[in-house]
């Protein structure tokens, strides 16, 4: 008989990339702006609701259609800005032991520019080791993680109980909600991402079948 394994598994933490990587509504604000000078806008301290389209459209119902296509237009996703701390924090997140990182982001319906340029922006910023954990995909339910990290408020799919916490990570559009216990968020990737991976770690099952891992 062995001896009772000790060692768990790695963490699986599951890094989204709008709004949690890339700029997108600093980005999406700034082309807004550029493209169409003189109508109205939402400044970022104002935006409410995870899709900015809707916020356009319940201020004028035609600027839905004008504010879409500065996300569609080729260019919008690859020249956006890295969020604060977000590079360095993939980084030394995909160094850590027993840690397993994805970026696991959304592509538009609209793919023909968003889907290629987000590949680019993961190469270009973070280099191509990065590029193969990539998960794109419209359903983030059923991707399996210990932790989902995406400031889209509620996420749902075809999984009713998907594997991975979310924790909401703070954006303009989102940092107004109360979230209810025991929902937790990240604030900005100078918060506390560290030990939101670490509280993972204790809670991992252990050898399930009791039999004991091999000696190394
Ligand atoms: C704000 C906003 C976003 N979208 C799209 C853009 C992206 O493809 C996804 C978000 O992806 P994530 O993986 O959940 O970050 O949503 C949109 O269609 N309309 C919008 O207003
Ligand atoms: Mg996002």
């Amino acid at each position: 008989m062995g001896t009772p394994a000790r060692r768990a598994r790695p963490v699986r933490v599951l890094v989204d990339m709008d709004c949690v990587l890339a700029d997108f509504e600093a980005g999406l604000l700034r082309g807004f702006l550029q493209r169409f000078p003189g109508e109205p806008h939402v400044p970022l301290e104002e935006r409410r609701g995870f899709y900015a389209h809707e916020q356009y459209r319940a201020l004028r119902p035609d600027l839905a259609d004008k504010v879409t296509t500065v996300f569609e237009a080729p260019g919008f996703f690859l020249d956006l800005e890295p969020i604060p701390g977000a590079l360095e924090a993939m980084r030394e997140m995909s160094d850590m032991q027993d840690t397993q990182v994805f970026i696991c982001t959304s592509p538009l319906m609209k793919y023909d520019h968003c889907v290629a340029e987000k590949y680019r922006w993961v190469e270009k910023h973070l280099g191509p080791q990065f590029v193969e954990r990539i998960i794109m995909t419209r359903d983030k339910t059923v991707i399996s993680g210990d932790l989902l990290i995406d400031d889209k408020e509620v996420i749902q799919g075809q999984e009713e109980t998907p594997s991975w916490e979310h924790i909401l990570f703070t954006c303009c559009h989102n940092q107004h909600l109360a979230l209810p216990p025991p929902r937790r968020r990240l604030r900005s990737w100078s918060d506390n991402w560290r030990e939101i991976i670490d509280s993972k770690r204790g809670a991992l099952p252990l050898d399930p079948d009791g039999l004991g891992l091999p000696q190394q």
